[in-house]
């Protein structure tokens, strides 16, 4: 479940963005670029022989003053604390620079690995020239050149080899949850008021590699973990205050959670920040609910619910499936019933629907809609069976997959939603050709 996390640092124009896009860029099948959603480019899933991990170009993460120098140790920072693999880029064509030597400096504190990457090494006497680099103390420099693509296989194979077992990391039945929302939506006021009920059994447990803190507790029996509680309780450090970065740590505590609590404040209503966090959390594929905090302080009347349900409905369409809950941190309403809402959500998504039931309502929904004719063509669907919980997977075989256009698509889900219980949980279907 939770994807290692590898960050690129060095110092300004060694090539780090350019080197990104070549790793994203070399599994682009995997990308999906949905429109409406504001994308960072400082963040993206990457993938090598089968190994899917994170990725964090810590040069998109500047802060809003301070000298060069500054801002390259807060991303050095940033790199020690996020990531379980570093990757420290040089540039051969400028020669090892003082600044070179202050960023490997600060990666010697750090004990996770720490890989040496030279760029700009377009040519073979300048893959000589990596040498000089060896008097940084980070081992072996790997010659690299992001404009040219070479050498890259040999870095990817660095990274995915300093993955551990990080995968299998939380089998302990526990449902994992995050908490996310812009800055003062009252997250830490709600892990609070969560967990001032709760027997706590574990908490402030170091993440084996990250600098994060997860909490767990049992509440009817049922074991819960709140994930990255180190991301709401600040640590006081000058970078925590940028944006990238608050957005960058609610996305490794999504990626790491079976579910996501988002909070709005009522208070304020919906901001463009809000959009852009939800888009993560839509992205990720988990399960959604959608937290209105601060319900004591507007002014109600019989329809003030009502409305701003609406509102939500209309700024975050393609979270239709995520439940809203209206609670205060302050007063305790409605806050006993996040977990049950949580507990609801975790088993709509990982549940399974036999094939045989499946198809029988493939049936059904065929009957009263008909698949369509494209360019003369009509899709023809045999059969359906789920693949995957978390989300719920589904394929369909199909005579042709580009006949299953959109619309089909989602009257299909629609349809699986009415019949099952899917509440909080995207529902992801796949068309294969029949052979
Ligand atoms: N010759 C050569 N130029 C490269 C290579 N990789 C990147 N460059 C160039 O180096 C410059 C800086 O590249 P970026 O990827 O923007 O560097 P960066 O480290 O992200 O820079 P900051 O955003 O300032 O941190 C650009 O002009 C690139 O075209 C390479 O392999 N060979
Ligand atoms: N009236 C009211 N105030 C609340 C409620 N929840 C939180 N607050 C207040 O809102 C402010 C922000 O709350 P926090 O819990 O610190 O918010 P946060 O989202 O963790 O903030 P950051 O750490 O900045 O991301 C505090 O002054 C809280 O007392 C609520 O339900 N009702």
């Amino acid at each position: 479940m939770s994807l290692p996390v590898v960050a690129l640092v060095g110092r300004p124009n060694v090539g780090k963005s350019t080197i990104f896009n070549r790793i994203i860029n070399s599994r682009v099948a995997i990308v999906e670029d949905k429109a409406g959603v504001t994308r960072d480019r400082i963040y993206a899933r990457a993938e090598w022989m089968g190994h899917e991990f994170i990725l964090i170009d810590t040069g998109g993460i500047t802060l809003d003053s301070g000298e060069i120098e500054e801002q390259i140790k807060a991303q050095a920072e940033i790199a020690i604390d996020e990531a379980d693999v570093i990757v420290m880029l040089g540039d051969v064509t400028q020669h090892m620079t003082n600044m070179d030597e202050t960023i490997a400096k600060m990666l010697y504190r750090t004990k996770k690995p720490v890989i040496l990457a030279i760029n700009k090494a377009d040519n073979p006497e300048q893959r000589t020239d990596i040498y000089d680099f060896y008097s940084l103390g980070l081992g072996d420099p790997i010659p690299v050149s992001g404009s040219h693509g070479t050498g890259m296989g040999d870095l990817l194979d660095a990274i995915v080899g300093e993955f551990g077992d990080k995968a299998n990391q939380h089998e302990d039945g526990s449902i994992r949850f995050s908490v996310i929302g812009r800055p003062n939506v009252g997250k830490s006021s709600l892990v609070n008021a969560i967990l001032g009920e709760q027997r706590v059994i574990v908490s402030n447990i170091e993440g084996t590699t990250r600098d994060a803190i997860d909490t767990t507790f049992t509440n009817d029996g049922q074991k819960y973990t709140i994930v990255d509680t180190a991301g709401i309780r600040r640590r006081g450090k000058v970078y925590e205050k940028t944006e990238k970065y608050s957005v960058l740590r609610a996305i490794s505590a999504i990626e790491e959670s079976d579910i996501t609590l988002l909070v709005l404040d009522a208070s304020t209503g919906i901001r463009e920040q809000d959009k852009h966090v939800a888009g993560y959390a839509h992205d990720a594929g988990r399960g959604v609910i959608i937290v209105v905090n601060k319900w004591d302080l507007p002014k109600k009347d019989s329809r003030s619910m009502k409305d701003f349900e609406d509102t939500i409905r209309r700024e975050f369409q393609y979270l239709d499936y995520a439940p809203i809950i209206f609670v205060s941190a302050k007063t305790g309403q409605r806050v006993p019933d996040i977990l049950k809402l949580v507990k609801e959500v975790h088993e709509n998504q990982t549940r399974r629907i036999q094939s045989s039931v499946l198809n029988d309502l493939l049936l059904e929904a065929t009957r009263i809609t008909p698949t369509p004719l494209v360019n003369g063509k009509r899709l023809r669907i045999y059969y359906m069976t789920q693949v995957a919980v978390t989300p719920p997977t589904f394929v369909v075989f199909v005579n042709d997959p580009e006949l299953l256009h959109f619309s089909y698509q989602r009257f299909l889900i629609n349809q699986l939603r009415q019949n099952f219980d899917f509440v909080g949980t995207p529902i992801k279907i796949l068309a294969r050709k029949r052979k």
